[in-house]
């Protein structure tokens, strides 16, 4: 049996960093993965592919809406869906290229094989070909990721019902989509396929969509998705799901309305993929939803066991994920593992207009601290954003009674996932909301949506104190 000081299984966006921050510090690191190089999901059939689809489709939605729809911009039923997919070979060649670059010179090994536990921190490998191998170490990180779930009553067959794997390998655009479910995936995949033209519906059993996120942006979503023409079904429930045989997929609602695709998108959340993976031969248990348990350090309850990303549950994102890995290897590696506070870790959605959100909704705020302040700005009352014709995005900014302290930001509109985190700076720097007043701006620029919210945000603390709002400047 061939021993190394740490085996990683899942080369996702976990394991690889989980890998290369033991190889950075001499721990001889074996990297298995069951694909034929590290990348994951996110590689493979999750972040990286769906945002390449997105970028297409965007553009293809801001040049109809920046003719004011006076260019016939249409996307023809023949289009193949992978030659929308422009840069995905470039993006990925790009990525996996960086990947093993970086996997080389930092030496670690890398071993394409399927892994089970036989015991504690021994496996079993099952190369695609040749003889299987039995191995051990002093380490074991578990990061084998997520795969789309199947509820027993969806017939999912891959041809007219997809998950958020198949999609991607649809061949011709449909004339319409059902989307079940309205969590990322879904909601992403609902704002692509809008914009590229396919009559698209949301049904969902909440009654907004992406709860977690604060109720204005999940709103200002179904706002933007219905200008489009889109149907979001809220607070439904589906009770039948069958192909006609004749080119169309009945979805069928508690209240008997039936709703036709041509094809069907089921996103009702993912599964961890441990199934394989014998965890219980290494003394490990699951939750009731069958995700792995670990602490802060991502260390489960057997020594010398990790488990990060995705097999953890929530929030499963590829930041996330990476992160997790990071500090589970630093944690093995005896090194300090600073605290971090996961309820201000920021979340990107890539809808069409995108959402960006740090710190607490407004909800929470107000459920924490009372009568929060918040101050807004519609990104038309900037010059950049006029320049854009960004007619549906906002800012918001949430602060304490006193206007004193950053509770939250949250943006809807292009660029919110990178604007968001300005906010979070100023958060984690203590900073005050002032800080967007008395500084200099790059103008014209969306950051100033900062300074508006802000003015915004002063003027109702004024008010609340009972003097008069001085007019911004
Ligand atoms: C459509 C879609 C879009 C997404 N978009 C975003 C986004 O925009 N931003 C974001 O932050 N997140 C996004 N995510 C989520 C993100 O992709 C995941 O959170 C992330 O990939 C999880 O990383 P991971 O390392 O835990 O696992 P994964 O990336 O899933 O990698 C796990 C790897 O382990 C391998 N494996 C599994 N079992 C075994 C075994 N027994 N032996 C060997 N290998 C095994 C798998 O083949 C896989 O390669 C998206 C996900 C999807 C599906
Ligand atoms: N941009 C990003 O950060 C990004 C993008 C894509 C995916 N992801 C990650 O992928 C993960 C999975 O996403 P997901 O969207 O598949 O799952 P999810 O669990 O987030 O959402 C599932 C949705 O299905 C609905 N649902 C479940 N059962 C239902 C039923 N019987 N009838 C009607 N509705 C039902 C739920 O109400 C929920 O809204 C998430 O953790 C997410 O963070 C992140």
């Amino acid at each position: 049996m061939q021993h190394h000081d740490w085996i990683v299984i899942g080369g996702g966006p976990a394991g690889q960093k989980a890998a290369l921050q033991g190889a950075r510090e001499g721990r001889r690191v074996l990297l298995v993965d069951q694909g034929r190089a590290p990348g994951g999901e996110c590689v493979n059939r999750g972040t990286i592919p769906s945002k390449t689809l997105r970028e297409t489709a965007r553009h293809f939605a801001e040049v109809r809406r920046r003719s004011a729809d006076t260019l016939a911009v249409e996307v023809t039923p023949d289009v193949q869906l992978a030659g929308l997919m422009t840069r995905l070979d470039v993006v990925r060649e790009a990525h996996a290229h960086t990947l093993s670059a970086q996997m080389e010179r930092e030496g670690v090994t890398f071993r394409q094989a399927r892994a089970r536990f036989t015991g504690a921190k021994t496996l079993l490998l099952q190369p695609p070909s040749g003889a299987s191998e039995d191995v051990s170490a002093d380490a074991v990180f578990i990061a084998t990721g997520s795969r789309p779930r199947k509820p027993a009553d969806v017939p999912i067959d891959h041809e007219n019902v997809l998950d958020s794997d198949s999609i991607l390998s649809l061949v011709y655009l449909p004339r319409s989509l059902v989307v079940m479910g309205a969590g990322v995936i879904a909601i992403e995949f609902a704002s692509i396929f809008i914009s590229l033209g396919v009559e698209v519906t949301v049904i969902d059993r909440n009654t907004l969509p992406v709860g977690f996120m604060d109720e204005d942006l999940s709103r200002g979503f179904v706002r933007a998705f219905e200008a489009r023409g889109g149907r979001f079904l809220g607070g439904r429930q589906y009770t039948d799901v069958a192909a006609d045989g004749l080119g169309s997929v009945h979805v069928t609602l508690e209240d008997g309305e039936v709703v036709k695709g041509e094809k069907v998108l089921c996103a009702l959340g993912r599964l961890p993929n441990l199934d394989r993976l014998d965890v219980e031969k290494a003394g490990l248990t699951r939750t009731e939803r069958g995700y792995l348990v670990a602490d802060a350090h991502g260390h489960t309850s057997v020594p010398g066991i990790y488990a990060a990303g995705d097999v953890i549950g929530p929030p499963a994102l590829a930041s996330t994920s990476m992160e997790q890995g990071r500090r589970a290897a630093r944690h093995a590696l005896g090194q300090p593992v600073p605290d971090e506070d996961f309820g201000m870790v920021p979340s990107g959605v890539y809808t069409i207009p995108e959402m960006g959100s740090v710190g607490l909704t407004e909800a929470q705020a107000r459920e924490t601290h009372g009568e929060v302040l918040v101050g807004r700005a519609s990104f038309v009352e900037l010059a950049r954003g006029m320049i854009q014709g960004a007619e549906e995005g906002f800012l918001k900014i949430i602060a304490d009674p006193t206007g004193t302290k950053i509770l939250g930001c949250h943006a809807l509109g292009e660029g919110s996932a990178e604007l968001v985190h300005l906010g979070e700076m100023a958060m984690l720097g203590g900073l005050k909301p002032e800080v967007f007043v008395d500084r200099t701006f790059n103008f014209p620029t969306m950051a100033e949506a900062y300074r508006v919210a802000v003015q915004d945000l002063l003027a109702k603390a004024r008010t609340a104190r009972g003097s008069v709002p001085r007019v911004a400047a």
